[in-house]
């Protein structure tokens, strides 16, 4: 009789009665994924009624400002609260100083007002960095040994992150990584009657190789001064550094935080989010979308099934809200 037990001392804590029906275990769920919780990432370029395939991200395109208008409609029909706009600056506007990035009527800055005007319920969050403006690829103002200068940098970045609240961005979102930078532009924003615009800080924001998909998608890839971001981006290898990163960011008047990369650094999540309990969000990024879709259009993971638990992990880590390339694909799931 191999399927009876003899009577006896039963397991008082069944945990499975609680799997064994779909209700109990709706009850129970810790944590859930809605469109609210994401912001979608996007590229826009010059031009009108242009569309490229960016071809290590499938599915993501860049897109004109005409078409990316019509994008952020479906994408604030979902439900999604917010975009993060990428600029392909053309290789004539890239140079060492960066100036074209705080020019008013700059590419992101007509994206913005275009984007406020047609869709002005949708959150816009600008990057604040210098990379798709320098000739050299470096988020930053070099000097002569290609060292990424810190304080003049910072400077550059007011500038650009002022340009960009004068357009009407929502959120500012520092990536740079350099030091001071969230308090200057904090300062700044302040003096020039912008207490309102939000920043969200990319504040441990690690020097990662998963980012190769996006340097394709804005054309940076190819241009990297030294190769390397070593000597601003965190190292892999720490995790106290990025509480300390986190910690001063919030001093300076962050008003959210970010970790980035995301699905590997989710231990630095859960441990920001523990110490510090504020509004912290996580990026999954490029490299982390491409091995997704590489996966699924092999047909050795599921698709659907797989893209949500990969957010529901950034969820259940302790992150508010994550910046994904699928916002657009798992709010549709998500409907
Ligand atoms: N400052 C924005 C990024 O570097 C994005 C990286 C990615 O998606 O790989
Ligand atoms: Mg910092």
């Amino acid at each position: 009789m191999p399927f009876t037990t003899s009577r006896g001392p039963f397991p008082a804590t069944r945990m499975r009665r609680l799997r064994a029906s779909a209700f109990a275990r709706d009850l129970v769920r810790e944590t859930a994924l809605s469109p609210a919780d994401f912001i979608f990432p996007v590229f826009v370029l010059e031009g009108s009624n242009q569309r490229e395939a960016v071809p290590s991200m499938p599915g993501i395109e860049r897109l004109s400002i005409d078409l990316l208008v019509a994008q952020a409609r479906e994408v604030a029909s979902l439900g999604i609260p917010a975009l993060a706009l990428f600029p392909v600056v053309p290789a004539e506007r890239k140079s060492l100083d960066a100036s074209e990035a705080w020019r008013s009527d700059g590419l992101v800055q007509r994206t913005v007002a275009a984007l406020k005007d047609a869709v002005p319920e949708l959150g816009v969050l600008t990057d604040v960095a210098l990379d798709p403006y320098t000739t050299h690829g470096q988020d930053g103002i070099i000097d002569e040994a290609g060292y990424v200068l810190n304080d003049v940098t910072s400077e550059a970045l007011v500038r650009q992150a002022l340009s960009h609240a004068e357009a009407g961005a929502d959120v500012v979102a520092p990536s740079d990584m350099m030091d001071g930078r969230i308090g200057a532009i904090r300062q700044e924003l302040e003096a020039q009657g912008h207490s309102n615009t939000l920043i969200m800080s990319y504040a441990a924001k690690y020097a990662s190789s998963y980012y190769g998909p996006f340097r394709d998608a804005v054309g940076s890839a190819g241009n990297i001064k030294g190769g390397n971001k070593h000597s601003y981006q965190m190292d892999p290898g720490n995790s106290d550094e990025a509480l300390h990163e986190c910690a001063l960011d919030l001093a300076e008047g962050a008003d959210m935080i970010m970790v980035k990369p995301g699905m590997p650094y989710l231990d630095i999540v859960r441990r920001v989010k523990d110490e510090l309990k504020v509004p912290t969000f996580a990026y999954q990024v490029s490299g982390e979308y491409a091995m997704h879709k590489a996966a699924f259009q092999q047909g050795w993971l599921s698709q659907e099934a797989v893209m949500l638990e990969s957010l529901l992990a950034f969820k259940r880590a302790g992150c508010d809200g994550i910046l994904t390339y699928f916002a657009v694909e798992a709010a549709k799931a998500l409907q």
